[in-house]
């Protein structure tokens, strides 16, 4: 017992210095919004938690240079009284670390910065040590086999990931169709299964790609990654350590990883004695690419489930927003299944060229996750090395930054009208001299953050805006679709600390077209 005892006074006494070291606030003379954090930082009772959007928009609103136009709350009504924080940068403390808010301005600042001076905080914000999310931290092998092979092979995928899709949907068609041959679903969930089934031929080809464990384990990790985080965002995170073995939670995620490895072990061993080059999949380039500590099978297994989570709740969560919206706004349906028709009539084997001629299905999609991100918050970033800011104000290395991307996409200044969803917004724009190429729904600029900023934004973001396209294409051209009966209204999305959530209960109303 009293050995007990010493050791938890010991890891706590080791994490309490090892905090204060690492993420104890630095003094920086800029303003902050919010409430300071007590000595031991923030947990999920903070008052951030319960009033994210209020303390961001305030931000937003002092930091914002003189304004030609008033900015247009979504939930709240701010009188622009102030613009005392002219230069744009303010502090604020979040649920997980107090941060730097960096206006878009700033963003040209950080562009030619190595990626080991503005480091990825998904570690630390999903709880790295105790969930396998530090991967991010040791090795940048999956953001290159995604901006590399992964983005490069997208037209050879289009065809079969397409054809998983669409049997997934459906096989669930089949089993849920009532007597007037449509089917009502919840659309999040629907839209999980179907983006499952897509990455997994993607990521470990027509072998494992139906393999109900892998599959509940692609999509199981991320709800394990998010209960993990949950229930350590409850304490100080000095006490993680003492407190992580007993959740219940940490003992699922381990189990998560057994079945992982008992999955992918024998498949990496079988592709590890063939022939290489023959898999057209992440598995294989993974294999085929990682060198040194990330050739370890434990880590290529750790590499494929931080990949699913990169990948799957967010691609299907901007997919569900997309369906949300076309239910809400039916009379585009007829047009973007129009332009799919034309493309595929043109060459019936889907390609990357397909995908390009979907120019109005690409507006509504950009169009849709504009006023629907997944988060108020982006360019979450922690900075190894002081970084000198072009109004000369300096931020010290071990500062944590973000810019607060949500307000700025309702902002007159950036798209007129900004709270109406003008689904051809992004197409009218791509027609102007020159512009063709420009306002995609995978472009990246400093007034389009979604995805982050600069040559480290998200490296799957080509794969994404394949893969919503390829999902809608399934749907489209086979259903017609609603809200259930009587609903008129789209359901509120729900904020909570630095997240924006879509309902999982909304239903979909799919029914096939005569
Ligand atoms: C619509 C869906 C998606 C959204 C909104 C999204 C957004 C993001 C964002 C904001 C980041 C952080 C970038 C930064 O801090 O600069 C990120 C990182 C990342 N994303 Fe995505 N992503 C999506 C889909 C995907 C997909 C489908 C994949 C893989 C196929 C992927 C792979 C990654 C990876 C590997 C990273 C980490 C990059 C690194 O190590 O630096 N993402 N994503």
């Amino acid at each position: 017992m009293s050995t007990l005892i010493l050791t938890l006074f010991i890891t706590s006494s080791l994490s309490f210095l090892t905090y204060v070291f690492l993420v104890y606030p630095r003094k920086l003379d800029i303003p902050r919004v919010g409430p300071s954090s007590g000595s031991l930082g923030n947990t999920s009772m903070s008052y951030f938690q319960g009033h994210s959007l209020e303390l961001i928009e305030e931000g937003y609103t002092k930091v914002r240079s003189l304004q030609s136009q008033p900015y247009q709350s979504c939930n709240l009504n701010f009188s622009i009284d102030s613009v005392k924080y002219k230069d744009g940068l303010y502090s604020l403390w979040t649920t997980d670390m107090d941060r730097v808010i960096v206006s878009a301005k700033f963003m040209k600042d950080f562009m030619s910065l190595p990626r080991s001076t503005v480091r990825l905080t998904a570690s630390i914000r999903h709880a790295g040590p105790y969930t396998g999310m530090d991967i991010v931290e040791e090795s940048g092998l999956q953001f290159d086999m995604c901006a590399g092979q992964l983005s490069q092979n997208i037209g050879r995928l289009a065809q079969p990931v397409f054809d998983e899709a669409a049997s997934t949907l459906h096989a669930k068609f089949g089993k849920g169709e009532n007597a007037s041959r449509s089917l009502s679903t919840p659309v999040f969930p629907l839209m999980i299964e179907l983006v499952t089934s897509a990455i997994a031929r993607a990521f470990v080809g027509p072998g494992l790609c139906r393999n109900p464990e892998w599959l509940s384990t692609a999509t199981g990790y991320t709800m394990d990654v998010a209960k993990v985080t949950t229930d350590l965002n409850a304490h100080y995170r000095v006490f993680h350590p003492v407190v992580a073995p007993f959740l219940k939670s940490y003992h699922e995620i381990q189990a998560r990883f057994a079945l992982a490895r008992e999955l992918l072990f024998p498949l990496i061993e079988t592709r590890r004695s063939g022939e290489r080059n023959q898999h057209l999949d992440m598995l294989q380039w993974l294999i085929d690419s990682a060198k040194g500590p990330d050739a370890q099978t434990d880590k290529i297994v750790g590499s494929m489930l931080f990949l699913n989570m990169a990948a799957i709740h967010t691609t299907a969560e901007v997919a569900a927003n997309v369906l949300i919206e076309l239910c809400a706004q039916p009379d585009y349906v007829s047009m973007l299944r129009k332009e799919m028709r034309e493309a595929l009539d043109e060459d019936p084997h889907i390609s990357l060229a397909t995908l390009n001629k979907l120019k109005k299905t690409d507006s509504f999609i950009k169009e849709s996750h504009r006023l629907n991100p997944l988060g108020l918050m982006t360019f979450n970033r922690y900075l190894s090395a002081p970084v000198q800011l072009s109004n000369g104000i300096t931020l010290p290395a071990k500062t944590y930054i973000s810019m607060a991307h949500y307000p700025q996409q309702r902002d007159p200044e950036f798209y007129p009208a900004p709270l109406d969803f003008d689904g051809m917004r992004f197409f009218h724009l791509r027609q102007k001299e020159g512009k063709g190429d420009k306002y995609q729904f995978a472009s990246i600029s400093s007034t389009e953050p979604w995805w982050g900023v600069g040559k480290f934004a998200c490296p799957g973001r080509f794969w994404a805006s394949a893969q919503i396209k390829l999902l809608l294409m399934a749907i489209l051209l086979e259903f017609d679709l609603g809200f259930p009966d009587g609903q008129l209204e789209k359901p509120e999305r729900v904020v909570a600390g630095a997240g924006l959530k879509t309902s999982v209960t909304q239903h979909i109303v799919l029914k096939r077209l005569k």
